[in-house]
């Protein structure tokens, strides 16, 4: 295959299509999702061969066990893949709201009008139901989208694709409103990021490597959903009951997610009470232990030294690094530094503390008294979620329908002219 030319041909048909889903009304889009929900039930046994045939090659590939928790499907999980397109469907289709009108002096009566971003292109990790799910989200906020997945999940996503070109064909849309790249190619990628003329936006789901990448080639504005260095920070004001289930839950509920916290901070004045019990309960689940001095002077040589990389690592893995901090201000300056602007969370039972820690953490979600973990599109009510955004713009954690869209000025006036 000549890749570059196949990505200028997805390219130009996402183009096409992208201005038939643009208008297409609600009921078409709604009834396109329940066919392709309908179709993933139907389908379930060959999505569950295709997803067994990446599995075998992942496992004698020797990746990891997050990496396949993260690939693997189930029957459990190709219900919820339906159910989430199902409710996407249900949601209100945001395409085309108006609001916020007003009359200015000059008489014409001005507002915003909510329209499709056009062609949307995500590169994402080896996990099948996002396939599913921004294939869904995409469509229902009226874009076309280019869909190119880990190339661990090759055959699952391919199963997943031609569900969901049945759903368009029995809701009467072109099959191109949604494309899932053919190839597992890099050069694919390289194609997708620079075809300023076929593509809106560019969503990049990865890590490190895939960063690189981005930030060096791409010409197409993207918004990034890069990697989770997440934190919770203790106050010596938490209720310690709190501190403890907040700080298990956001590390061991799932090693691999990008919300899971990575490192944990602990005011100093609380340190020696509650890091004993907390590094019991994590070397109890077989979490390593990475920390500061002082956490090792509390904990021992159990701990692994931690060192200035640590501070700044993603782990997604069964590994936690500890730092003991004078006070709030050391936390704050830690999180903005060493952290991804991803999720973070103080525990705290100080109004003061937790309002400081809200306005001054520059993270896209911020959290009191609760887990990193519910940083997720589906917690946070809207459906499911294409990713979490790290980047600043109109969409910044957890995206939905809304981060797929934008909004237009729309003037009405009975004939006034500019005087
Ligand atoms: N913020 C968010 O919403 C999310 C963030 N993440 C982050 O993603 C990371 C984990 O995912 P991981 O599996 O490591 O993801 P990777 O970054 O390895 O891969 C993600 C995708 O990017 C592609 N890719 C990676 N490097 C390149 C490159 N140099 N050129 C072209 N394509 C590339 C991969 O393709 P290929 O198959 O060829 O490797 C894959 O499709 C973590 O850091 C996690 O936090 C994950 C999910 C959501
Ligand atoms: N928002 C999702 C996590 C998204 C994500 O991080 O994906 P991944 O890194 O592939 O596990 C959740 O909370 O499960």
């Amino acid at each position: 295959m000549n890749v570059k030319d196949y990505m200028q041909r997805v390219g130009q048909a996402a183009r096409k299509a992208s201005r038939a889903i643009a208008k297409a009304d609600t009921r078409q889009k709604n009834q396109a999702l329940n066919a392709m929900a309908d179709a993933i039930v139907r389908d379930s046994t060959k999505l569950l061969a295709a997803n067994q045939q990446d599995l075998d090659a992942a496992r004698a590939a020797g990746l990891d066990a997050a990496f396949i928790d993260r690939l693997a499907l189930s029957e459990a999980t190709v219900a919820s893949m339906a159910e989430g397109l199902r409710q996407i469907a249900a949601l209100p289709d945001p395409v085309g709201e108006m609001d916020d009108f007003c009359y200015r002096p000059s008489g014409i009566q001005l507002g915003k009008m909510r329209v499709p971003l056009g062609v949307v292109g995500i590169i994402y990790e080896a996990r099948p139901n996002v396939t599913a799910d921004a294939a869904g989200l995409c469509l229902k906020s009226g874009n076309a989208t280019i869909l190119r997945g880990g190339s661990e999940a090759f055959h699952s996503n391919q199963a997943i694709a031609a569900c969901v070109s049945e759903g368009l064909r029995v809701a009467g849309l072109p099959a191109e409103v949604v494309q899932v790249v053919e190839t597992t190619d890099r050069a694919a990628v390289g194609e997708l990021i620079t075809m300023q003329q076929y593509v809106d936006v560019i969503v990049p789901r990865g890590g490190k490597s895939l960063i690189a990448r981005i930030s060096a080639e791409a010409r197409v504005p993207v918004i990034k959903h890069l990697d989770g260095n997440c934190h919770v920070y203790i106050d010596d004001t938490a209720n310690p009951d709190k501190a403890f289930n907040i700080a298990m839950n956001a590390k061991t509920q799932r090693y691999a997610p990008c919300n899971t916290m990575e490192t944990l901070l602990v005011h100093t004045a609380f340190a020696e009470f509650i890091l004993p019990r907390l590094a019991e309960a994590y070397w109890e689940k077989g979490v390593e232990l990475r920390g500061c001095e002082r956490t090792r002077a509390i904990l021992g040589d159990q701990v692994v030294a931690a060192t200035e990389d640590d501070w700044f690592t993603e782990y997604s893995a069964p590994i936690l690094a500890i730092k003991v901090v004078k006070d709030l201000d050391e936390a704050i300056e830690h999180i903005n530094h060493y952290g991804s602007h991803h999720t973070d969370a103080i525990v705290s039972e100080d109004y003061g503390r937790a309002r400081r820690f809200l306005r001054e953490v520059d993270s896209s979600s911020v959290m009191v008294n609760a887990s990193t973990r519910f940083a997720d599109g589906f917690e946070y009510g809207l459906g499911a979620e294409i990713g979490i955004s790290t980047d600043k713009i109109h969409a910044r954690g957890p995206v939905g329908l809304e981060g797929l869209t934008s909004q237009k000025w729309v003037v009405l006036g009975d004939g006034q002219v500019r005087g």
